[in-house]
């Protein structure tokens, strides 16, 4: 039998100060080892699959060193956290922000190999970035500064070893930089990067697969539950590609969405964010570059200076932003505010304490790994395109993204489904992820 409490202090033992990874492990195994406790035999404690799960294949970390428009010499930190490729090569967005560092980057590749293996397309788990911040710098400075980046990273990555994509802070801009520099210094096009834009090996839907994914889950556990978008009052966090994307496919499906932020503030819009407003928002967050506050001015609405929108009355909330976005309190208002469904399109975006309150309620409670899937899932089918080169339709990849959303929902339903009570996704998801992963390490044997 596995001891949670044993494990999990050896783990924090061997990860001083990670406390993000620390959260993500502990929320996963907390679900895994009952799980684990209970099967037959228990082959995966005998080949010790959770104490190998816990630490990634390899991290690597490099200088990457750049000039500024003045001529200044600077330095950031980068790196590749390749996680574990046992479902498939290593697979994962980099992101660029001040914040990102080794535990950061270990939770998001730790989370990424379950998500994957979700997803049911041969990719493992990987996640990688720097503390480079992008904010306030011109196209020619973050031109330098992901073209040095690439200049190392080159070398650890491949189509069948370890493909990058975009998160926060890197989109088509940054994606096409680094493909660049990719193609440059090693003479060859091949898929090696997905989110790449279309005229160069991009696939149609993945700008918009995080988002459109994310409520295709959604309209599914409503479904389940007999109900559906039509005129719901939707909060969503972020103002990003995964923010923008859920906005405008919850718009098509008849919804209303009341809120986006940025790290400034909320924008709270009580006639609803319609397809025009959106289409502001999309010039001010991917051309201009702009602050969500400009929003508020141009719509003359409410604007909550450093403030998340989690005080605020509406049916759905999506949190699209980033880790840790809604706390203790936070899932208390919502709860108070009667909220009925809760889904993650950011990764771990609850901390652990509020996500125990969701799960401890009768709201419906979707996590990242499985509802914000549908990235990666089209960055899966950009890989296949590239391989077969040949293009598919947006309406068929677009199909293929709702299948895939569809199925990992079912599979979360089926090990999450509790008598008489909410489906409790989270379960759900941990378990159905893990099964797949720890499955195939095992078949390679004690490596
Ligand atoms: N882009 C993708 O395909 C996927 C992204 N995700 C996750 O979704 C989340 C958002 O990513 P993207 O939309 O791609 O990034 P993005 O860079 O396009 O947008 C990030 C948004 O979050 C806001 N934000 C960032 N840090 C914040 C903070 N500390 N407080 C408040 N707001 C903050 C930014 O202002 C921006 O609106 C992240 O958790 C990311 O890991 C998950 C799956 C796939
Ligand atoms: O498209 C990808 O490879 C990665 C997307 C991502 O970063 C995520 O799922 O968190």
């Amino acid at each position: 039998m596995y001891d949670k409490d044993q494990l999990l202090k050896t783990i924090e033992k061997r990860n001083p100060h990670q406390k993000e990874f620390i959260q993500a492990v502990s929320e996963v195994y907390s679900d895994v080892i009952p799980f684990i406790n209970n099967s037959d035999g228990n082959k995966y404690q005998a080949s010790s699959i959770l104490e190998r799960l816990a630490e990634p294949d390899r991290i690597i970390r490099f200088r990457v060193t750049w000039e500024d428009d003045e001529g200044n010499v600077q330095v950031n930190r980068a790196w590749r956290v390749q996680f574990n490729n046992s479902t498939g090569p290593y697979k994962g967005g980099m992101r660029f922000h001040p914040s990102v560092n080794e535990s950061v980057l270990k939770f998001l590749g730790f989370e990424q190999c379950f998500k994957n293996a979700l997803t049911d397309l041969p990719m493992g788990g990987a996640k990688g970035g720097s503390d480079f911040d992008p904010k306030g710098k011109s196209d020619q400075e973050v031109f330098r500064f992901c073209s040095n980046l690439m200049q190392e990273l080159h070398r650890y990555i491949g189509v069948d070893t370890d493909v990058p994509a975009g998160d926060i802070g890197v989109g088509v801009r940054e994606i096409g930089y680094l493909f660049g520099q990719y193609k440059k210094v090693t003479n060859r096009f091949t898929g090696t990067l997905t989110g790449k834009g279309i005229s160069f090996g991009g696939s149609l839907i993945r700008t918009e697969a995080t988002g459109y994914g994310l409520i295709y889950f959604v309209d599914q556990m409503l479904q389940k539950a007999d109900d559906g978008l039509e005129d719901k009052e939707i909060l969503i966090s972020g103002s990003g590609n995964v923010a923008i994307y859920a906005c405008e496919k919850a718009l098509e499906q008849g919804a209303k969405v009341i809120s986006m932020s940025d790290s400034d503030g909320t924008v709270i819009d009580k006639d609803g964010i319609d397809e025009d407003k959106l289409a502001y928002i999309k010039d001010l967050k991917e051309v201009r570059r702009g602050r969500i506050s400009e929003y508020a001015d141009e719509f003359n609405c409410e604007y909550l200076e450093g403030e998340k929108p989690w005080g605020v009355e509406a049916d759905i909330a999506l949190p699209c932003a980033t880790e840790n976005e809604i706390g203790k309190s936070d899932a208390e208002s919502l709860i108070d505010n009667g909220i009925s469904l809760v889904a993650e399109g950011a990764n771990m975006p609850c901390t652990n304490e509020a996500s125990e309150l969701f799960r401890n309620s009768e709201i419906l409670y979707a996590p990242g790994k499985a509802s914000n899937a549908g990235g990666v899932a089209v960055s899966g089918l950009e890989i296949a395109q590239n391989n077969i080169r040949i293009n598919w339709s947006a309406g068929e990849v677009n199909d293929r993204l709702q299948d895939i959303m569809s199925n990992i929902h079912d599979r979360c339903y089926e090990h999450g489904k509790k008598d008489g009570e909410a489906t409790d996704y989270v379960k759900g998801a941990n378990i159905a992820g893990f099964k797949k992963v720890a499955d195939s390490m095992h078949a390679f044997g004690p490596l």
